[in-house]
């Protein structure tokens, strides 16, 4: 099954490409090979073969091909998967790809073989649907009649596949159109695609995967995440080099959120947190974190070298708005700004240049003064957006939490829907706080606190139905296995 002609595959990559600009890799990558692109599309087919063979080789396979190259994908798969023996049924609801792309190729290539293609429903049954509609170029929403194929495969008592996105899937918001494949496991080409990491992404998905095929991107022009250390520490440490976190919040009935937020930014390192919360919490969160220390009441505004948490259960009357005013006015002042912190960020018009804004969809609208659905549907624009308004860094909070900064975008590890319960942002901003006080830059510590949290939880998942931020907290100190 090998190709001479095929690039040699680079199975890890970090890169996260808008489908415009995968677009852009490929044809940089044809112009630097002959002009060609159809080697491409064989690596794709052979890629996904070799990623998926052990689960499909003991069955029957059904490949639904749309009319455009990911279509040709899976002419290609279906014709690979054929001369390995595999059943394979291929079935084009939309007929045949326009002459002269290389789906057309793929689908002449396929025909020499006397496998022959349905134009209907085949009515055999299958093990394995190998989904070819639709990839990244799927550029409006779907008409009835698509929806309803979809719908289908959906229903089939098989395992869906899907080839680079799961067809309905937006591949660069995340949002179906309106519905979308959900797929057992997606294996994906080139580079990551942000739709398949945010929003409904990665329930769509399933299991993803990717392979570059060996196409070099220059990273100048697109977006990297960025993966640090957690901060090291030396045999000579001293907790005083590791920060203070202050939490401001756990008013007016809601202790609990600063108390998880403390909880949180000791676990994740801090060397002193402070928590400034109302008198009538201050047993419960010793009783919770003996390690804590308790400032009752409202702070003094003080511009030292601390970090501060501000929001956690602040409330939203007139002394919590007056705090919020005072530390972003405060020269110097660095922290989290959350929750609450976020309700009062909305009236005042101030750069928070040294802060980490980390609002949930609801507090994104609120701030930009969009409806909650254009936020959910245009996410990493959304992001963006807050992040040039603020001049902060932005976590965009949700399922695939981004964090965008003035000048960029970084899709974080997805975890996993067990971590939707309550407390889990105050736990979050815990997080980030202790690695600001632990000196990471804003930007370093919203990545490396989304992506901590976020693999916290995913692998407490793999063996709790639910995963609560105490359980996160309980977690962040220990080891990986
Ligand atoms: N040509 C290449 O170099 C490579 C292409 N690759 C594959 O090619 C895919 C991208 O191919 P294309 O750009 O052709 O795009 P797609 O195949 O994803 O979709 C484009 C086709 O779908 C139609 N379409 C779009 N939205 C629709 C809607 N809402 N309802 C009905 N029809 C709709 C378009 O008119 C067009 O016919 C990737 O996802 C990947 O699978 C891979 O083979 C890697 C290499
Ligand atoms: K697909």
């Amino acid at each position: 099954m090998e190709d001479q002609t095929m690039p040699s595959p680079r199975q890890q990559s970090d890169l996260v490409l808008t489908s415009e600009q995968v677009r852009y890799a490929e044809q940089h990558w044809a112009e630097n090979h002959g002009g060609d692109t159809w080697p491409l599309m064989n690596a794709a087919a052979q890629s996904f073969v070799r990623q998926t063979f052990e689960r499909v080789r003991h069955g029957s396979v059904l490949v639904v091909v749309g009319k455009g190259n990911n279509g040709g994908d899976g002419y290609c798969i279906a014709r690979r998967l054929y001369e390995a023996g595999v059943p394979v049924t291929v079935f084009a609801p939309f007929g045949e790809p326009s002459p002269g792309i290389d789906a057309h190729r793929a689908l002449t290539e396929l025909q020499q073989t006397g496998l022959p293609v349905f134009a209907e429903w085949p009515s055999t049954s299958v093990d394995t649907v190998i989904d070819a509609l639709f990839g990244s170029g799927l550029n409006r929403p779907l008409d009835p009649t698509v929806i309803e194929i979809i719908e289908r495969m959906n229903q089939y008592p098989a395992e869906v596949l899907a080839v680079d996105v799961p067809s309905g899937l937006n591949a660069d918001t995340g949002q179906p159109m309106p519905v979308a494949i959900r797929a057992r496991a997606t294996h994906s080409f080139i580079a990551w695609k942000p739709g398949t990491l945010t929003a409904e992404g990665p329930q769509c998905c399933g299991q993803l995967s990717l392979d570059t095929l060996g196409v070099d991107v220059d990273s100048d022009w697109c977006w990297q995440q960025e993966t640090q250390a957690l901060p090291a520490r030396s045999g000579q440490t001293h907790k005083a080099q590791h920060g203070n976190v202050n939490v401001v919040g756990g008013r007016l009935g809601m202790g609990g959120a600063s108390i998880i937020a403390a909880g949180s930014a000791l676990a994740a390192g801090a060397g002193r947190v402070i928590s400034h919360c109302d008198p009538a919490f201050v047993t419960a969160a010793l009783v919770h974190h003996p390690e804590v220390m308790t400032q009752p009441g409202l702070p003094e505004v003080v511009n030292d070298d601390s970090v501060w948490l501000v929001g956690p259960g602040l409330g939203r009357d007139d002394a919590a708005y007056e705090q919020v005013r005072r530390h972003l006015h405060s020269p110097g002042s660095r922290g989290v700004l959350d929750a609450d912190g976020l309700f009062h960020l909305a009236s005042l018009d101030v750069p928070c240049t040294n802060w980490v804004l980390t609002p949930h969809e609801g507090e994104a609208a609120r701030l930009l003064g969009w409806r909650s659905d254009k936020v959910r549907n245009n996410r990493p624009v959304a992001a963006q957006a807050l992040a040039s308004r603020y001049q902060a860094v932005v976590v965009l909070k949700g399922a695939g939490t981004l964090v965008a900064t003035t000048s960029g975008l970084t899709f974080c590890h997805p975890g996993s829907p067990a971590m939707a319960t309550p407390g889990m942002g105050d736990c979050l901003a815990g997080i980030i706080a202790a690695l600001l006080a632990q000196r990471l830059a804003p930007k370093d510590a919203a990545i490396v606190g989304v992506n901590w949290h976020a693999q916290t939880g995913y692998r407490l998942a793999q063996r709790q139905r639910l995963v609560l931020a105490s359980d996160i907290i309980r977690a962040l100190p220990q080891r990986d296995e």
